[in-house]
């Protein structure tokens, strides 16, 4: 693989009131340019840790990130981000909005340029007749694709979401997942996404990550995902293996709760041994 990213023995360790809480750990991969990987894991997992390190957001306590062949030290315009809830300036119109970023990723174009790229990028995500609307008079699902075209208009070399449609109706999430990946193949970002969802996951990506459950959470599972681009919902529907990746990824995750269960049982049976030590050398 021609790797554009490396993601090398990552780590997160939390400090928490009962001590240090080693989050996630020793967690490995690598993306080619323009690769789509979507993460998936029970929640508390550990994901967003990933994210916000591999953003350069959160600090990293092991291992490190490589991107382009520059180790990030720090977030930077070579990502772009975006949250479940795209936090716009409520007071500003969509396009001053997505100005805030170009404005800083581009002080040296002309004013006139600048406005064109949000301009351009607002409407590839269906907002063209909305530029001027303030954020607050705008739905949820209007906001997110500011969001989305905030993101866009920074050019970044990789693309980082994290459960970018994880609030919006079915419809409207359907519709901007087509439209996010019609970009995203056009300009060949490579792109990071964190999902709840196993059909989204599948519907998006060209792999799927599959991380264990945390404590020292790490990749537990890749799982390939072979429909062509671009992709045609129905298509990727009735392909043959649909439904049996479907079916191997929710059984890891239902893998990972049992282990979770025989875990808890575990350290439940391992407290109440020790209290009975405890009571034992008392009496
Ligand atoms: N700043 C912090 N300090 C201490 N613990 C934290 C901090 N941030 C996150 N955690 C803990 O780290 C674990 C992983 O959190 P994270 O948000 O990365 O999980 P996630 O897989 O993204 O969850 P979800 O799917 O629910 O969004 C959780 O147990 C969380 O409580």
């Amino acid at each position: 693989m021609n790797e554009f990213v490396e993601i090398f023995n990552l780590g997160k360790t939390y400090d928490t009131t009962n001590g240090p809480a080693v989050i996630v750990q020793q967690f490995n991969l690598k993306m080619a340019q323009g690769e789509y990987v979507c993460v998936l894991g029970h929640s508390g997992c550990g994901k967003s840790t990933v994210l916000t390190m591999v953003a350069g957001l959160n600090s990293i306590t092991t291992g490190g990130v490589v991107i382009a062949n520059r180790e990030i030290d720090g977030p930077g315009p070579d990502r772009g981000v975006v949250f479940q809830s795209p936090c716009l300036m409520p007071w500003m119109t969509a396009i001053d909005n997505v100005l805030l970023g170009v404005d800083q990723v581009y002080p040296h174009a002309k004013k006139s340029e600048r406005h064109d790229i949000a301009a351009y990028y607002l409407s590839l995500v269906g907002l063209g007749s909305s530029l001027h609307s303030r954020a607050a008079d705008l739905s949820q699902g209007m906001q997110q694709r500011v969001g989305i075209a905030r993101a866009f208009a920074l050019r970044p070399k990789m693309l980082l979401l994290d459960e970018p449609f994880g609030m919006l109706d079915s419809l409207t999430r359907m519709e901007l997942q087509e439209i996010l990946l019609e970009i995203l193949v056009k300009d060949q970002v490579t792109t990071m996404m964190i999902t709840h969802d196993v059909d989204e996951a599948l519907f998006m990506s060209d792999r799927v990550v599959m991380m264990t459950n945390g404590p020292r959470a790490r990749v537990g599972k890749i799982f390939e995902v072979p429909f062509d681009r671009p992709r045609v919902r129905t298509e990727v529907l009735e392909h043959p293996d649909y439904y049996d990746l479907r079916g191997d990824m929710i059984g890891f995750l239902e893998e990972q709760d049992h282990k979770k269960l025989v875990a808890d049982a575990a350290k439940r049976e391992h407290a109440k041994a020790s209290e009975e030590q405890q009571m034992a050398s008392v009496g």
